[in-house]
């Protein structure tokens, strides 16, 4: 498969601020790039460069055979961008908003009326197409967004939390419309997302931390290079359980987030009756579970992959 984003050696510095750290990474064609990233690794600045919307410091960065800093237009009728936030204007009707889009990407008249048809079709929306925007639902509107960044054929999507806020109906009937446009359409997508569900979905995924590109892997790779299983667990003093399982060589881990400690062992079979005899303090829940996308990402980052309570409602 033929790489359809190359980025090598990137950087970009804010006055002070060093957000993006020598990073190479490739796309190919056709797949789904799961980017993902604690709040302030440098993702949506890394994206903003790719997209054009932001000069580059140094480095190179590629998209469809096209420079992202000489040919700034030709980058551009090569991507669509579904931002997060709402930008669809609610007082015009769904057909006038594509119209809008048309006209700025400069679809050709002629063409206009037929692909506006086609990307109604693809999202499911034709009877709605004379109905004004505000009388929309939220995944309506998400629909009606995805329809309008496909307006111009662009070859790569760029996706950033395609279904936050919705419901998780909504989410998934969202999901079936983006895969629909890969099988048919075999458009790459760049997503960026906090649900782990969503980033299960992506062929290969980056994470990103502190400016740098910490890996990128199959989903399936990540968790078995992990490997082993997690004991969750729980107690009134967690600092003894430490100090209880410290030197015990069957533990390759523990990281503690949200009071539940996640001890990382190479086989829990053997091993978790002699754990638990070690133990001097009661225990108030225990789990044991094979690894996650979620303990892929705290291993790395040491942090949640999923939305913090205050960044869910946007
Ligand atoms: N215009 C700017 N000037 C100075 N610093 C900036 C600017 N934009 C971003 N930063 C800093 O660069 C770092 C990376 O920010 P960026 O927005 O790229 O992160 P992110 O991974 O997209 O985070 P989030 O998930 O919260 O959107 C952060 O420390 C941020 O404060």
């Amino acid at each position: 498969m033929q790489n359809i984003i190359d980025v090598r050696s990137l950087n970009k510095k804010y006055k002070d601020h060093h957000a993006v750290k020598d990073i190479n990474f490739q796309v190919k064609e056709g797949e789904i790039f799961g980017f993902l990233g604690p709040n302030g690794a440098g993702k949506s600045t890394t994206i903003n460069m790719i997209c054009t919307m932001l000069v580059p410091t140094s480095g190179s960065i590629t998209i469809n055979g096209f420079d992202a800093v000489k040919q700034k237009s030709k980058v551009r009728e090569s991507i669509g961008i579904i931002f997060q936030e709402n930008t669809l204007d609610e007082k015009l009707t769904a057909h006038e908003n594509l119209m809008l889009h048309c006209k700025f990407y400069k679809v050709p008249k002629r063409k206009r009326g037929a692909r506006i048809q086609e990307v109604l079709e693809i999202v499911d929306l034709v009877e709605n197409r004379d109905n004004r925007v505000e009388t929309f639902s939220g995944g309506m509107k998400r629909r009606l967004e995805i329809a309008r960044g496909l307006l111009h054929y662009p070859k790569v999507l760029f996706l950033d939390e395609p279904t936050v806020g919705l419901d998780p109906q909504t989410r998934a009937h969202i999901w079936e419309y983006i895969l629909r446009l890969k099988e048919k359409e075999g458009i790459t997508m760049f997503l960026t997302t906090h649900y782990l569900d969503e980033a299960e979905i992506s062929d290969r995924i980056a994470i990103m931390d502190k400016g740098k590109i910490i890996t990128i892997n199959t989903p399936a790779e990540l968790k078995k290079e992990l490997g082993g299983d997690i004991i969750e667990l729980s107690t009134k003093n967690n600092s003894q359980v430490m100090r209880d399982i410290e030197k015990d060589k069957n533990i390759i881990d523990v990281t503690v987030q949200d009071n539940i400690l996640y001890i990382k062992v190479h086989s829990s079979d053997a091993f978790i009756s002699q754990f638990i005899k070690k133990l001097s303090v009661p225990i108030e829940t225990l789990n044991i579970r094979k690894p996650t996308l979620n303990d892929v990402f705290l291993a790395f980052t040491g942090e949640n992959i999923q939305q913090s309570p205050e960044t869910q409602s946007k």
